[in-house]
């Protein structure tokens, strides 16, 4: 079983800029890389001829929702992975908000059984902190581990109770396992559905505030410290986490961090109007917040990019802006959408964006994948980075369509995923 991936780009950190690479995959893995503007001699191999696209490590993305079990309407983890291939990941991690919630040994199998039969990338799952997510009593951590989960997170809502994210802490650093946190502060939010800036105050709505979220982030980098465990921080949001983070990784806390594509590209004075294509938790924040992420990032406070893909169904998302769910699809808007914002218009090379969605989850979250590197997984992406398309979310293979990008004309669209050796998705197919 030979694969032969000849005459793609790929970034060259050294030369800061693409070079003509030949990759060989043998049983899953990448065998040999080669350079020079001719192919090798390929035998008897299978052929994909890359020229003219870039190959990149598969992306990763460490935080997803798959909605399965339980919310097979708005997603599952056959049309999940396949817009995750789509989109040009290879790993992702899901969250545990389902239903029932994956607080036991039990849901945590379902979902690798699940994927072995009907995914198309590797799916990492997350475990509750708490039994069915309420944040009253821990769920069974040693079991959850030995089930196969990668950290612990109450993703959708905060762990209100310090003791409890603190006892959780204490577990989870005894089992060498991160907790990964969604920060948020009921007290602060109760209600709200936009933050505190211009369009909550142009609509007389009351806004929700950026200490919701920086509040439980200083609360935990404070009990990182006294417990020793990896804090990682979910869709950081505000210029108020960031100085925290900024300062916990300063005082050698082990804290990491993530942002998501929107949290980037889109601040609260973009909202066109009363559509809840446009709500998300966290909110969209003020043009300050994005510029505060956006620093972040670049010096390595922030350490890597997750799409949040949320999926919702048509039906919850016309229910209005107050009414309807938080959240959007991220994974088939992602790779375009950052590097048309970002790396066309100069901003970022193409390498940084690569880093912090291949390299750094996998340095962070301490995976075999996000490298091209001869004994490495075989998972690979391959784009076109002159392809121009205009976002049509009736085209998605997600199951859920909510997206605030619907008709922004975006550049470098994935052609093809490989996972453990295999095109998984390609343009043609
Ligand atoms: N991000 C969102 O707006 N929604 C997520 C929950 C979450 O990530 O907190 C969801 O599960 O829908
Ligand atoms: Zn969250
Ligand atoms: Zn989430």
């Amino acid at each position: 079983m030979s694969l032969w991936i000849i005459n793609g780009s790929v970034w060259d950190k050294a030369a800061s800029g693409l070079v003509k690479q030949h990759i060989r995959i043998e049983d899953g893995k990448i065998a040999e890389l080669a350079s020079g503007e001719t192919a090798p001699d390929t035998g008897s191999a299978e052929v994909i001829d890359a020229e003219g696209k870039l190959v990149s490590a598969g992306f990763i993305d460490m935080h997803v929702h798959l909605r399965d079990p339980g919310f097979e309407y708005k997603e599952d983890i056959a049309t999940g992975t396949r817009s995750a291939a789509k989109g040009g990941f290879t790993t992702i991690a899901c969250m545990p908000n389902t239903r029932p919630v994956t607080d036991t040994p039990e849901t945590i199998k379902y979902i690798l059984d699940k994927n072995a039969k009907e995914g198309v990338v590797r799916v990492l799952p997350y475990a509750a902190i708490s039994k069915n997510q309420l944040g009253r009593e821990l769920t069974d951590f040693a079991a959850l581990k030995a089930a196969g989960t990668i950290g612990f997170t109450d993703d959708g809502v905060g762990v209100q109770s310090a003791q409890m994210m603190k006892d959780a802490m204490a577990l989870a650093k005894s089992l060498d396992m991160p907790v990964i946190a969604h920060c948020e502060d009921n007290t602060l939010v109760e209600g709200l559905f936009v933050s505190e800036g211009k369009f909550s105050s142009e609509n007389g709505l009351k806004g929700i505030p950026n200490e919701s979220e920086a509040i439980h982030v200083g609360r935990d980098i404070l009990l990182a410290e006294a417990t020793g465990v990896h804090y990682h921080v979910c869709h950081v949001s505000t210029e108020q986490s960031v100085r925290l983070i900024r300062l916990g990784k300063q005082i050698g806390v082990n804290v990491t961090a993530e942002v998501c594509p929107h949290h980037l590209v889109l601040s609260d004075e973009d909202i066109p109007g009363f559509d809840a294509n446009w709500k998300m938790n966290p909110p969209l924040r003020t043009p300050r917040d994005v510029a505060a992420v956006i620093e972040a990032l670049e010096d390595g406070t922030i350490d890597m990019i997750v799409t949040d893909h949320a999926p919702h169904s048509a039906e919850e998302k016309a229910r209005g802006m107050q009414l309807a769910p938080f959240g959007i699809v991220g994974f088939e808007t992602a790779f375009p959408l950052l590097y048309t914002q970002f790396v066309k218009t100069g901003k970022w090379t193409l390498g940084f964006l690569l880093d912090r969605m291949t390299a750094d989850p996998a340095r962070v979250f301490k995976l075999e994948t996000g490298r091209l590197a001869a004994g490495a997984p075989a998972d690979l992406t391959i784009v076109d980075l002159g392809s121009e398309r205009t976002v049509d979310p009736a085209t998605f293979a997600s199951r859920s369509n909510n997206t605030p990008f619907g008709g922004w004309k975006l550049q470098g669209w994935p052609v093809a995923t490989i996972v453990n050796g295999a095109v998984v998705w390609s343009e043609q197919a």
